[in-house]
C-alpha cells in the first residue's frame, strides 16, 4: 500500500515562463529548487521558510537566444569574453535534455531530489566550437536544504584531439542591501581585474565590501567562501571542487542601467560570486573527464563585524571534519 512518503513528489517536471520546461525538486522539511532546461539554468533555489535565496531580475527575458539574467547561468565552454565564442559560451543558451541514463557517481547517496540534464553539440554548435562532447550536469537538493551543482564533461571525439575551455557557475545570490554584504575566504589572494583589462592584483584588507561597481577573477581561491549579509543575519557558504577560481561581480548603477533585462535599483539586491575555473583552462583528451562541483548552503548568523571571522571558523571546522559548517552552530560559539 502506498504510503504519504510515496505521493511526496521530490521530482516534477512542469511549465515554466513562456512554457518553457522546468524541473522542480522538492525536499519533505520545505525547500526547493527550480531547473529551465532552457540554459539548465537554476532559476530557484528556496529554504524551508520559502524565502528565496537566488536573485532573478524581474527583466529577465525567460526566450532564447538571451540566457537568463539571474539564478546559475552555466558558463561554458568559454567565461566571459576572452576567446572566440559569444560572451560566457553557448551553454547557458540552448536547450538541455534530461538524461535518463547518467552514468553512475562513484559516491552512493540517499538524496531524492535530484535532476541530471545533459547537453550535446548540435550540428550547429560543432561549426563554432568543433569538438566532440558530452555535458552533464547533476542538481540535487538535499534534504537539509542545501543545493548541489556536479558537471561532468567528456571529451567523446574519436579524432584524437584534446580540447579545453573554462567554466563558471554563475551563481546570482540574493542579498538584502550589497552595501551591507562582505564576502570572506578571498582576503589575500591575488585576482585579475576585469575592469582594468584583467591587469593581476594582491586583495589587500580583512574581507571584502561593495562600493561600487566590481567584477574581479580570484585565482587559485580556497575551496569555502562565505557570503555574509548583516541585513537578512544570512551567511551563504558557497564550497567548491575542481573550481580552483572564484569571480565576484556587482554591476553597481551604472552597469546596471545600460543592461537591458536588469533593473535599475537591482544591483543592490544581487551578488554574483561565481565558482570557476579560468585563468588555467581545462584540456580533456579524447575518453577523459573532468568533474566541477559546487555546493551551497546558508547558516543563520547574528553577526556584527569583528565578532567573528567565518573563514576562520570554516577553516577550522574544515580542517577538523574534511567538510564544512552545516549549521548555525558551526558558526556560532
Ligand atoms: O551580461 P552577462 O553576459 O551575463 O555577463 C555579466 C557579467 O558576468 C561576470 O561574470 C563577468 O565577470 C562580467 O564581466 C559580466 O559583465
Amino acid at each position: 500500500m502506498a504510503d504519504a512518503a510515496d505521493d511526496f513528489k521530490y521530482v516534477e517536471l512542469c511549465k515554466g515562463i513562456n512554457g518553457l520546461d522546468k524541473v522542480v525538486l522538492r525536499e519533505v522539511r520545505g525547500s526547493s529548487a527550480e531547473v529551465y532546461l532552457y540554459g539548465a539554468h537554476v532559476t530557484s533555489w528556496k529554504n524551508d521558510h520559502g524565502d528565496e535565496l537566488l536573485f532573478v531580475s524581474s527583466k529577465a527575458i525567460f526566450k532564447p537566444p538571451k540566457a537568463i539574467r539571474g539564478g546559475i547561468p552555466i558558463c561554458f565552454p568559454q567565461f566571459g569574453s576572452h576567446g572566440t565564442l559569444e560572451q560566457h559560451g553557448f551553454a547557458r543558451n540552448r536547450f538541455w535534455n534530461i538524461d535518463t541514463s547518467p552514468p553512475p557517481f562513484p559516491t552512493n547517496t540517499t538524496n531524492r531530489a535530484f535532476v541530471d540534464l545533459i547537453l550535446k553539440p548540435s550540428d550547429e554548435d560543432s561549426k563554432i566550437w568543433p569538438h566532440s562532447y558530452e555535458f552533464r550536469l547533476r542538481v540535487t537538493l538535499g534534504p537539509g536544504g542545501d543545493l548541489m551543482l556536479t558537471s561532468r564533461i567528456r571529451n567523446t571525439g574519436l579524432d584524437g584531439k584534446p580540447f579545453s575551455f573554462t567554466f563558471a557557475y554563475h551563481t546570482y545570490f540574493s542579498v538584502s542591501d550589497i552595501s551591507e554584504v562582505r564576502v570572506e575566504g578571498l582576503e589575500t589572494l591575488d585576482y585579475l581585474d576585469n575592469l582594468k583589462a584583467r591587469e593581476r592584483f594582491t586583495e589587500q584588507g580583512d574581507s571584502i565590501t561593495f562600493e561600487s561597481e566590481m567584477d574581479k577573477v580570484y585565482v587559485s581561491t580556497p575551496t569555502k567562501i562565505a557570503i555574509l549579509d548583516h541585513e537578512k543575519k544570512r551567511t551563504f557558504v558557497l564550497r567548491k571542487d575542481g573550481l580552483p577560481d572564484a569571480v565576484v561581480w556587482n554591476p553597481w548603477d551604472k552597469k546596471a542601467k545600460s543592461i537591458p533585462d536588469l533593473g535599475d535599483d537591482d544591483y543592490k539586491h544581487m551578488l554574483c560570486v561565481e565558482a570557476a575555473c579560468i585563468e588555467k583552462s581545462i584540456t580533456l583528451k579524447p575518453g577523459e573527464e573532468w568533474k566541477g562541483r559546487q555546493e551551497l548552503s546558508t547558516v543563520p548568523s547574528s553577526y556584527c563585524s569583528g565578532q567573528l571571522d567565518p573563514s576562520k571558523v570554516l577553516e577550522a571546522y574544515g580542517s577538523l571534519t574534511g567538510r564544512g559548517p552545516s549549521s548555525a552552530k558551526d558558526f556560532c560559539p
